[in-house]
């Protein structure tokens, strides 16, 4: 799911370290007067910041010595402000080291090793790539479904078995929320649609969009997406004929943020940039498909709604750090602070939601005059007549934001995978050329489902390297899991990555890429890869906040990989680090290859 590039991993993990670093040494006062309200209940009851607190305690005693033993004061303010430190102090000292010691409720479950005094965690998750402490952590700690790991002082319960796991998605599922800073920093730009909604306003608008991704509307929409992929692989045609790539310069000016991947690396003419492409040619379908709008992004990126768009959702450094302040500060503070991002946020997201608002009016008009309107889910939506015109707009800027990025980053890793195996990509191939007809004919649902290889590919893809690598929940009250007791406001942490990788839940080869186990002996495709449980596969999550664009995800990444092995043969750009088995990965929402992935493609004729 794409949201502003940077909110809601594990905290301020997906934050460029920089940004963090600067921030960093504010840490601890802000986190006394802000974070007061996330603080688990046991240690924190009051309605006041402990800031407040201790400042009125101070101001009291200062008033008290001032009075009572004169010839220790210095005066009300500096006596007063002496007290106030060694009280921050003493505070900070509590929460940091005491109280997960000796004080905490979760003290008792196994605690990932290596947490420093002061700052638990913290270095080790920013220093490495998202997931990867987890993956250790899920591997070598012995547990019973929970690990404990602290960040700041603030502990943090990582779910390892699919026992816990279907506890938190599952049967408890709305006993744990989503954290308010992600809620409140990208509900500023989508509204409360189902993606951030909570309670019994998430199950209405789930069940009121449930059949607009029911299998039953999204295999009418195979068309689109094969329609989509045709033209991203002419594009890629053109692409890879031409004799000059953009130079660093242009690269670096355009605000495609895609385009601008390595910033030091040259490229040999018609290498292609994955990243780029497939994320304009995702934009471009889930315009179409969510709500009948083209983009057209990929034959023009510069038009005014495919900026808007980017402008919005790949806020920038400056964005970054008005994120990142959200995890500290009232949101109400950092959204009225004169800044210029904040305006241009303000101007680019009303600008989109005004072009939602005229498309689902001019769809209102339509639907009084024929039967049934287009295929898009917003039109099956409307037609349902669940949702006001308002609303309608939320889940339409919802749609844009969790159904992109994602998407294009699973055939980021399609291309990366395929490249380092090419025997996959020649069976594939195979498979794509015997059973569909050729890229510039129709296809059907049917036909594309049938390709039992596809779909074992397509998984194993997004089990290897799960888009969204981690998630997390809060406990809205004290709850229990597995027995153990959980106080309000714990953070749950959820690792897709950690998770789908588990030697524990898939067997010594967990890391290995091998599309088979998605096939049965007799060669048909199965949906759980061989595991025992459901929940090893956790790409998509489970529950009723699963991803409701699950199928829609799977048929589009289908189609787009089906057109794109089919047409070309792909490899790495030669002398490309990725040859070598070097890969640096990009944090975010979604993971990425940092120096994207850059490949040479071989048009195949006949098909
Ligand atoms: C490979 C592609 C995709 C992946 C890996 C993916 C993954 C996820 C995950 C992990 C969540 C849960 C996030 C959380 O609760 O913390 C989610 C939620 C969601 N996704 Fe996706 N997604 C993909 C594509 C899509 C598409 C194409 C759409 C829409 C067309 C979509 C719409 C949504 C929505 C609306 C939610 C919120 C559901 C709810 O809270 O009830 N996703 N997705």
């Amino acid at each position: 799911m794409e949201t502003p590039r940077s909110i809601g991993r594990d905290d301020c993990v997906a934050f460029e370290r920089h940004d963090v670093r600067r921030l960093s040494s504010l840490v601890p006062f802000l986190y006394l007067n802000i974070n007061y309200s996330r603080l688990p209940h046991s240690q924190y009851k009051a309605g006041m910041p402990p800031s407040v607190q201790l400042a009125g305690i101070s101001a009291v005693a200062a008033f008290a010595v001032d009075r009572y033993a004169p010839k220790y004061s210095l005066g009300l303010i500096v006596t007063a402000t002496i007290l106030f430190i060694i009280q921050v102090l003493a505070y900070q000292g509590y929460l940091l080291v005491l109280y997960p010691r000796f004080f905490s409720p979760l003290r008792d479950l196994p605690t990932a090793p290596g947490g420093k005094l002061f700052t638990g965690h913290t270095k080790r998750i920013m220093a490495e790539t998202s997931g990867k402490p987890m993956r250790e952590w899920i591997e070598t700690v012995p547990n019973d479904g929970l690990i404990r790991y602290s960040m700041w002082g603030q502990e943090r319960v990582l779910l390892t078995n699919p026992k816990t796991l279907g506890e938190v998605l599952v049967t408890k599922n709305y006993e744990f929320i989503k954290p308010s800073h992600f809620r409140n920093a990208l509900g500023r730009i989508l509204g409360i649609g189902i993606l951030l909604a909570e309670g019994d306003e998430h199950k209405r608008q789930r069940k009121n969009l449930m059949p607009a991704f029911s299998y039953r509307h999204v295999k009418d929409l195979y068309p689109v997406f094969w329609d989509k992929s045709r033209e991203l692989m002419e594009c890629l045609s053109s692409a890879s004929k031409e004799t000059a790539q953009p130079t660093e310069k242009t690269e670096k000016a355009s605000t495609d943020p895609e385009k601008a991947a390595p910033e030091t690396a040259e490229h040999a003419p018609g290498i292609i940039n994955v990243g780029s492409w497939v994320s304009r040619a995702t934009l471009d379908i889930i315009g179409l498909s969510g709500m009948g709008q083209d983009f057209h992004s990929l034959q023009d990126p510069n038009n005014k709604l495919n900026q808007t768009y980017r402008d919005v959702f790949n806020p920038g450094r400056a964005g970054r750090i008005l994120q990142l302040m959200g995890v500290f500060l009232p949101f109400w503070l950092v959204r009225a602070l004169p800044l210029k991002r904040n305006k241009e946020m303000s101007n680019a997201s009303a600008y989109i939601k005004q072009v939602c608002r005229d498309l689902i009016a001019k769809k209102r008009m339509e639907m009084t005059e024929k039967e049934r309107t287009d295929v898009d889910i917003i039109s099956v939506a409307l037609e349902s007549g669940g949702f006001t015109n308002e609303e309608l707009v939320n889940q339409m800027m919802t749609f844009l934001v969790a159904g992109h990025e994602t998407t294009a980053t699973s055939m980021i890793w399609a291309l990366y995978l395929l490249c380092k195996h090419p025997e996959v990509q020649t069976k594939l191939r195979e498979e794509i050329r015997s059973k569909l007809p050729s890229l510039n004919d129709e296809i059907t649902a049917a036909q594309i489902d049938d390709c039992q290889y596809l779909h074992a590919v397509v998984h194993e893809i997004l089990r290897l390297w799960s888009p969204v690598s981690m998630t997390m929940r809060i406990a809205e009250n004290d709850a229990t899991v597995n027995g153990h007791f959980i106080p309000k406001n714990t953070t749950m942490i959820l690792c897709p990555w950690a998770i789908n990788t588990s030697t524990h839940l898939w067997g010594d080869d967990a890391l290995e890429f091998k599309p088979e186990r998605w096939l049965d002996a007799d060669g048909k495709a199965n949906n759980k890869g061989g595991a025992e449980s459901n929940y090893s596969f956790l790409t998509f999550l489970h529950g009723p906040r699963s991803c409701i664009g699950q199928r829609f995800a799977i048929a589009e990444f289908a189609c787009i990989l089906a057109a794109w092995v089919g047409r070309f043969e792909s490899s790495f750009e030669e002398g490309s680090p990725l040859t070598k088995g070097e890969l640096e990965i990009k944090g975010g929402i979604t993971m990425k290859p940092k120096a994207g992935v850059w490949v040479k493609l071989n048009e195949l004729k006949g098909w």
